[in-house]
């Protein structure tokens, strides 16, 4: 625990507007304190903390020259928006950020008209701001739109479908670019080398130079005080640049941690831009606290940690994560075959695809934050006789759903996806949910779809997609620690569409697919000492599904209960359909789907999401109870009362 920073500027600022009666030294002074207090909050809530300390004064700035919310600053993935959230009337519950019922890791509408609007996923800001200039354009909101994006999240095709259509529309519009040549890994990519090409290395153009472009913008020396003006275009490049060519203005690059530079750039850029900017900013992710800055992810993201070490409290692991056994079994699989590639986008570490890199770095390939182009470029692999293991996330898989219907699954190309953060991840909200893959994936024809029950079966499903050379297939897993059950010696490859057996028991059957089966088992000891015995089995497939298994459940219980780890569509929807189909629900079968509600689970611990989620033990055994027509526990409560 450490004292919180004095922050005599910061106590004065309630919302924005405060800002106006500030000096520009006071301004200075209050970045420094914003810092501060960025720092002192997140060490008791972890969470984004290198992105936010890198625009700690470009937030400053913004929120002095510009004249939010009416003008709508958008924040491009939104985790950097820690130091916004102190300055728009979001202090006093900044302790609080990622917890259930406080504020959320991102950026939401709902949370602030600060927050004009939400974010979580990168690269959409430039898309929104011009939503929002070109709605002002049509009678819409007024104000300016004023979109922040970092050099990591520059690598998605969504912005320059963005900065096409901007340019040709010529609409006042301003981007901000904030180049720390960091995406969460080292960025990659030739416009991230493009990017660095513009400050690093050749001289600045002279100003007489440039013929045309942003020149007119620039603070006027006259009034602006010559001295100040001349050193500040002296670290300027003007115009020449790609940007220019998509009919952007561009200004830059601007040191971002310069107030000196950026307050009086932005005053007049705000004055005098009448069509789209782009302005460069050159800042350092973690800037200003040493732990993060000497981090190889610069702090990107941090558990709790003690402010004077840097200390971080990781809790102690009694299971290896999900995501390393999955990384250590891609390594032993490619260490027998070496056709097996991976295929991340921007996420090594988050993947354990760093792992994989280390050992086989010819065959691994980040292609960026471009979900999109990591689905279809893994199809052209496949079509060229490789086996590509695409491994991404369950939520960014989303980017990528038409590549997989269109470019894998139409051509039945064996392309392997590893769904990571499959089901409710915590902190990160509603955005980051991976809730939806197994209804988009398994009802795309010749997908295989399955869910590890715990690590020693992920370690099966490698291997099993290793050897699946017929058409696509995708395994889900979870964020977070495996079960600690025992792991197998190596990979078995599974038989395709068949589940297995768990528990045998009698009147009610509950067939899990993924990690709730713990959940399962817990809830069937304790009906047991209620004298009801469940059977219980492990589906391990959505797609294709174990008919003979599912239809013999039907047929040797009065009741069956599904439940898995996703949304309505999903595993639970495709067995009601096989039953309905068979006429088991003609005979009197019951059926009952546990699936996430129709609804985005806020931020929370994850055990909280699946409580609220009624997905856990105590919701499993109620909905044995009531389908075996036995009133639970909390029903006689709630009779009683
Ligand atoms: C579509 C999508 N893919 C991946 C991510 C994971 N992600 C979050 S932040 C980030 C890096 C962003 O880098 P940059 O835009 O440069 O911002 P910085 O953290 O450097 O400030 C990544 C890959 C995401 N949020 N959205
Ligand atoms: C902002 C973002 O999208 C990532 O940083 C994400 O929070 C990572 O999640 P994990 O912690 O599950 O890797
Ligand atoms: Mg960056």
């Amino acid at each position: 625990m450490t004292d919180r920073p004095k922050t005599p500027i910061l106590d004065r600022v309630s919302l924005p507007s405060d800002l106006k009666t500030l000096t520009d030294a006071q301004l200075r002074q209050l970045a420094d304190e914003l810092r501060a207090e960025t720092i002192s909050a997140v060490s008791v809530t972890g969470g984004h903390l290198g992105a936010g300390l890198g625009v700690v004064e470009l937030t400053v700035a913004l929120h002095a020259v510009f004249d939010t919310p009416r003008d709508k600053l958008i924040w491009d993935v939104g985790h950097q928006c820690y130091p916004h959230k102190i300055l728009t009337g979001r202090r006093d519950r900044i302790r609080t950020l990622r917890m259930g019922g406080g504020l959320a890791g991102f950026t939401k509408r709902a949370e602030s008209p600060y927050d004009p609007f939400g974010a979580g996923h990168s690269s959409t800001s430039i898309s929104a701001a011009l939503g929002f200039a070109m709605a002002r354009e049509l009678g819409g909101d007024p104000g300016d739109a004023i979109a922040v994006i970092g050099d990591g999240a520059m690598s998605a095709g969504m912005a320059y479908e963005a900065l096409n259509n901007a340019g040709h529309e010529g609409k006042r519009l301003f981007v901000v670019l904030n180049d720390n040549e960091m995406s969460i890994a080292p960025p990659v990519g030739a416009m991230s080398s493009y990017l660095t090409r513009l400050y690093a290395g050749g001289p600045f153009q002279e100003l007489k130079a440039v013929a045309k472009g942003a020149v007119g913008m620039l603070p006027d020396a006259l009034q602006e005080g010559a001295r100040r003006a001349k050193e500040m275009l002296k670290g300027m490049a003007v115009g020449g640049t790609l940007f220019e060519e998509l009919g952007f203005s561009y200004i830059g690059p601007v040191d971002g941690h310069d107030m000196e530079q950026l307050l009086p750039l932005l005053r007049t850029v705000r004055a005098r831009a009448d069509g789209p900017v782009l302005i460069h900013v050159v800042t350092k992710k973690g800037k200003g606290y040493a732990p993060a800055e000497a981090a190889a992810d610069k702090g990107h993201a941090t558990a709790k940690f003690d402010v004077i070490t840097g200390v971080q409290a990781k809790a102690k692991s009694n299971a290896p994560s999900y995501t390393a056994v999955f990384a250590q079994a891609l390594i032993d699989q490619a260490g027998r075959d070496d056709r097996i590639l991976g295929v991340t986008a921007a996420m090594p570490d988050g993947t354990g695809l760093k792992q994989f890199a280390q050992r086989f770095p010819r065959r691994c390939f980040d292609v960026g934050i471009a979900e999109q182009h990591a689905v279809t470029f893994a199809a052209g692999l496949a079509a060229g006789g490789m086996k590509p293991f695409v491994a991404i996330y369950s939520t960014f898989l989303q980017r990528g759903y038409d590549q997989i219907v269109h470019d894998v699954a139409v051509q039945n190309l064996p392309v392997r996806f590893a769904v990571d953060r499959a089901g409710l991840v915590g902190q990160d909200g509603p955005t980051h949910s991976g809730a939806y893959d197994t209804a988009f994936l398994a009802n795309l024809p010749g997908f295989v779809v399955m869910a590890a029950a715990d690590e020693a079966e992920l370690v099966h499903m490698v291997a099993t997609a290793a050897a699946h050379d017929s058409g696509p297939i995708a395994f889900r897993f979870p964020r977070g620690e495996g079960t600690g059950v025992e792991m197998p010696e190596g990979g078995q490859v599974l038989p395709i569409g068949k589940g297995r057996m768990i528990a045998e028991g009698k009147g009610v059957a509950i067939l899990s697919f993924g990690t709730r089966l713990s959940e399962v088992m817990t809830a069937r000891e304790a009906l047991m000492a209620r004298g009801i015995t469940p059977t219980v089995a492990d589906a391990r497939f959505a797609k294709p599904l174990d008919r003979d298994l599912i239809l013999a459940l039907a047929r040797d219980h009065e009741a069956l209960i599904t439940i898995e780890e996703g949304a309505v569509g999903g595993f639970g929807s495709h067995v009601a359909h096989l039953l309905a189909e068979e006429g088991a629900f003609d005979k009197g079968l019951r059926f009952r789907s546990m699936v996430l509600p129709d609804a985005f689970v806020d931020h929370d611990a994850p055990r909280a999401m699946y409580d609220s989620s009624c997905l856990n033990a105590q919701h499993i055994e109620d909905k044995v109870l009531s389908v075996m027509g036995v009133q639970s526990l909390a029903a006689r409560r709630t009779d009683r009362a």
